[in-house]
């Protein structure tokens, strides 16, 4: 098995930034080839059915002017199917959304609703874009994972962020084992949410975790060190983390 580690960064909270002025800058796109020019594998973004940070017009031009693979993230309504299937983003990730929530809580909720999802499993699909759905790390939700034909699955490592101590360790635990299930049952398995510098070497190392989106605590670093900079190093970390020569492993 290969052993690379794709990082996907997620540009949402550039727009956050826009949208407190309602104007143009700083423009999620312009960060977008920055990142691109810092050796990032993708680009995540999360078009919101609020809009409270990336747009549609975001969406059409990350597609458009960017040449890194996006991955579209996206609730499981028939508005958003509408637009991805427009855009024919390279990925597109099913997540969950609260209209109150400050940001996403937790995992779909893949086996409660799998009746729901499967039309946008199977549409998304046909039409080329590769589905991931985002959940919790959980052999339920795997399983349902499996069940609706969905490729591919993010863990959601929110709670293990969040954790401190022996709480922080049972959360990782769970997180590998979830890793090791659905990579055995043929399942490409991503992971993020809240990684950050502190955070993400543990996850990093599980060698099946193909890809790492990570957005939030990178666009925060950046205020301190650049783009550049908070990429670099968390690229540096997944290095490490996964062995790989040149690192200072
Ligand atoms: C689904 C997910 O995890 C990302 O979209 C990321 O969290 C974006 O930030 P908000 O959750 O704050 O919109
Ligand atoms: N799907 C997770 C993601 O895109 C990035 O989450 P965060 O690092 O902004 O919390």
């Amino acid at each position: 098995m290969s052993n690379a580690l794709r990082l996907g960064v997620n540009i949402d909270h550039v727009a956050t930034i826009r949208n407190a002025r309602g104007g143009v800058h700083p423009d999620p796109v312009r960060a977008a080839k920055i990142v691109a020019a810092a050796g990032a594998d993708g680009i995540t973004a999360h078009l919101r059915e609020d809009r409270r940070h990336i747009s549609d017009r975001d969406m059409e031009r990350l597609r458009g002017e960017i040449d890194l693979p996006l991955n579209f993230e996206m609730a499981a309504t028939d508005e958003m199917l509408e637009i991805v299937l427009k855009t024919r983003p390279h990925a597109a990730c099913i997540v969950p959304e609260k209209r109150e929530e400050r940001t996403t809580e937790g995992g779909l909720d893949a086996a409660g609703q799998h009746n729901h999802l499967k039309r946008f499993v199977s549409e998304l699909g046909n039409a080329g874009i590769r589905v991931s759905l985002f959940i919790e790390a959980s052999k339920t939700q795997l399983d349902a994972a499996l069940s609706l034909g969905a490729p591919v699955v993010e863990i959601h490592t929110g709670a293990y962020c969040d954790a401190t101590g022996d709480e922080r360790a049972r959360e990782l635990a769970r997180i590998t084992e979830a890793v090791k299930y659905g990579a055995a049952q043929g399942l490409e398995i991503h992971a993020g949410h809240g990684l950050s510098f502190d955070t993400v070497s543990p996850i990093a190392c599980l060698p099946e975790i193909r890809e790492l989106n990570i957005g939030h605590f990178l666009i925060g670093e950046a205020i301190f060190t650049g783009l550049e900079g908070s990429i670099a190093e968390m690229r540096r970390l997944m290095d490490e983390a996964r062995g790989k020569p040149g690192s200072d492993q």
